[in-house]
């Protein structure tokens, strides 16, 4: 099964969509192999691989780079590159150019942004001509510096009513779906329930259509801090550490080679 953009927005109502973030051709190989449909190279690149605090500074040069390697790696799944802060926000023109970037030079499928309604003009545009557009909402990191932390959104009525009304906006500019990033469980449900698109949820409870982890989360290999909705599949970094310092052990004790 090769996915299209279409074929994962007509999953709603029939299967649960699984999303992974992946950066270079390893990760998005193990992701496809895993038959997982939608490889996200999300801007958390800057803090899970590239060393950086947030995801602020990482360039469109670096995503374009990144994703291009996942695009190597991935056979099936639907490559969607995540546009950094500052390639979007500013012109709509170089908005348009940014995101062809990431299906003209880095094979990707789609792209994500971030942002409610005032989005939608810029997510007509990219859909008419003919870049499928992954909404988010919610918590969006690239706001981090205005919303002064990773807190949970929508929690008052007010702020739960501007995101179901961002949601309605998205889907109707064309966006395929909507990630929903650390809402109230209720919220996300009834914006899932609201929508004819499906909503992939990170930190937003169990009523969502899919949901998206980071690749370093899920496995246990992040060094930074790890959100406290995430759920590791596996524990590999003292496998890591273990092996590195068995090999060290190894050469000065003249045991290996
Ligand atoms: N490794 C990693 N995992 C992610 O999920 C992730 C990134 N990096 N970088 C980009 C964004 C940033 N994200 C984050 C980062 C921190 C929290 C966090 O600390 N949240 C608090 C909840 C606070 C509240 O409930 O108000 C937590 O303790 O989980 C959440 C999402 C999600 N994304
Ligand atoms: C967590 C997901 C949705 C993301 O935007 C990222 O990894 O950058
Ligand atoms: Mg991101």
């Amino acid at each position: 099964m090769t996915w299209t953009a279409l074929k994962i927005k007509s999953l709603k109502g029939k299967q649960k969509i699984t999303v992974v973030t992946a950066y270079d051709a390893l990760s998005g190989a193990y992701a496809d192999e895993a038959e997982i449909p939608l490889v996200l190279v999300g801007d958390s690149l800057a803090n899970t691989v590239l060393g950086y605090e947030t995801t602020l500074p990482v360039t469109m040069d670096e995503m374009i780079h990144h994703t291009a390697a996942v695009s190597r790696g991935v056979q099936n799944a639907l490559v969607v590159g995540d546009m950094p802060f500052m390639s979007y926000q500013g012109m709509i023109g170089t908005a348009v150019e940014n995101a062809g970037r990431f299906l003209k030079e880095a094979g990707a499928d789609a792209v994500k942004i971030e942002g409610g309604s005032i989005r939608a003009e810029l997510i007509e545009t990219l859909v008419a001509n003919g870049i499928p557009v992954l909404g988010h909402i919610g918590l969006t990191p690239q706001s981090v510096k205005e919303f002064g932390g990773f807190k949970k959104q929508g929690k008052t009525d007010e702020a739960a009513r501007k995101l179901m009304d961002d949601a309605m906006v998205l889907e109707q500019a064309g966006a395929f779906a909507l990630v929903l990033e650390c809402v109230p469980d209720e919220l996300a449900q009834k914006i899932s329930a609201a929508l004819k698109i499906p909503t992939i949820g990170i930190g937003a409870g169990p009523h969502c259509d899919g949901q998206v982890l980071v690749f370093t989360d899920l496995l246990g290999l992040g060094r930074g801090h790890v959100p406290g909705f995430v759920k590791k599949y596996a524990d590999l970094k003292p496998q890591i550490q273990q092996a590195l310092a068995a090999y060290k052990a190894d050469v000065e004790g003249g045991n290996f080679p």
